[in-house]
């Protein structure tokens, strides 16, 4: 299967060497907070994804009152924390939240408290973080507020942002991807067929061309808000970060596709890996 080759000159930022004296400091701390009972394979796969992209250290904050496991057996080099701890932690490059945090009261407050902590840092928001952004007018108005804020929005999840169907949604995705990162002034990601990227402040509309329907599976789009979020703590900025990790997401899921022969069967868990070796490959390309 082809594999898109553009994207990496197009967003030079993300598939440049390591600097040879360089540290895990240097390649940023990153938080995801989501995972409420039930549904911590969500910031599980999130955690995976940050650290196969490369980020120096990831916490996996559980919206849960104990944590679920005391180790993520298969990857313990992810640091785990209740939610609460990791709001309260001052070393925090970038956030991700929303996979799978839930849509109660408790999270609303959890929400709220990363909305006004992560205010200097890149916040990545999917998932249940949307849906309470468009029930709750006080989280909406905060969010507009964040200045360096990314969305990515599956079809029902945007119709959900501008009270509309995702009929309405995808029958004109390209206004609909604009509409929302004027609404929140943030760089908005409108996922499913060919991926629309675009930002408030950046005339520039990104179609991926990477991807196929492999990625219709559970966990996907959590594995997507790891890796751009794992960017951004990098130092990437959010442009370049975002339409990178829409492009390694889809590359990694070409990839597998062309080893398993086709698309039936790829587990979001699976997603990892690939991505590492595309980003690593594509690095050496450009050497
Ligand atoms: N392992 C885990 O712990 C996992 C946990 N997860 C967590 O589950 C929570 C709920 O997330 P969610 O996305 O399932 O619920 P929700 O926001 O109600 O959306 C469902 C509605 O949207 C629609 N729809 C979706 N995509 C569409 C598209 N492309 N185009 C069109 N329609 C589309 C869909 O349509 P339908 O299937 O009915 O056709 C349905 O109506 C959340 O916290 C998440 O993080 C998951 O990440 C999985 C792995
Ligand atoms: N048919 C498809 N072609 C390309 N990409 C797809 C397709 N279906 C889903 N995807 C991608 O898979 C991810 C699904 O995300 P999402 O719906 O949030 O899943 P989940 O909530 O299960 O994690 C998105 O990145 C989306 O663009």
């Amino acid at each position: 299967m082809e594999i898109c080759v553009n994207a990496p000159s197009m967003f030079p930022s993300v598939f440049m060497p390591r600097p040879l004296d360089s540290h895990k400091g240097t390649f940023g701390t990153l938080a995801i907070i989501g995972g409420s009972q039930g549904m911590s394979g969500a910031i599980v796969l999130a955690s995976t994804a940050a650290v196969y992209t490369g980020c120096g250290k990831v916490w996996a904050g559980f919206h849960q009152k104990t944590l679920p496991m005391p180790i993520i057996a298969q990857h313990p080099e992810i640091m785990l924390a209740c939610a609460h701890e990791l709001l309260i932690r001052e070393d925090i490059s970038a956030w991700v939240t929303g996979c799978g945090l839930g849509l109660d009261e408790d999270a609303v407050i959890v929400l709220e408290k990363v909305l006004s902590k992560s205010m200097n840092a890149p916040l990545l928001l999917d998932a249940d973080a949307l849906t309470l952004l468009s029930q709750r007018p006080q989280l909406s108005t905060l969010a507009q507020q964040h200045s360096h804020l990314i969305l990515t929005p599956h079809p029902t999840e945007a119709a959900r942002l501008l009270g509309i169907s995702t009929a309405d949604i995808q029958a004109d995705r390209h206004s609909a991807v604009k509409a929302i990162a004027q609404k929140y002034q943030a760089t908005v990601v409108l996922k499913g067929h060919h991926s629309l990227v675009y930002a408030f402040d950046n005339d520039t509309l990104y179609t991926n061309h990477s991807g196929n329907p492999g990625l219709a599976t559970a966990g996907s789009g959590d594995v997507l808000s790891g890796v751009i979020g794992a960017l951004c703590a990098q130092g990437i900025d959010n442009w370049q970060a975002t339409c990178a990790g829409v492009w390694l997401h889809g590359a990694a899921a070409d990839y597998l596709a062309s080893q398993i022969g086709g698309e039936i069967g790829l587990l979001s868990s699976e997603l990892p890996h690939a991505v590492r070796y595309i980003r690593n490959r594509a690095i050496q390309q450009r050497k």
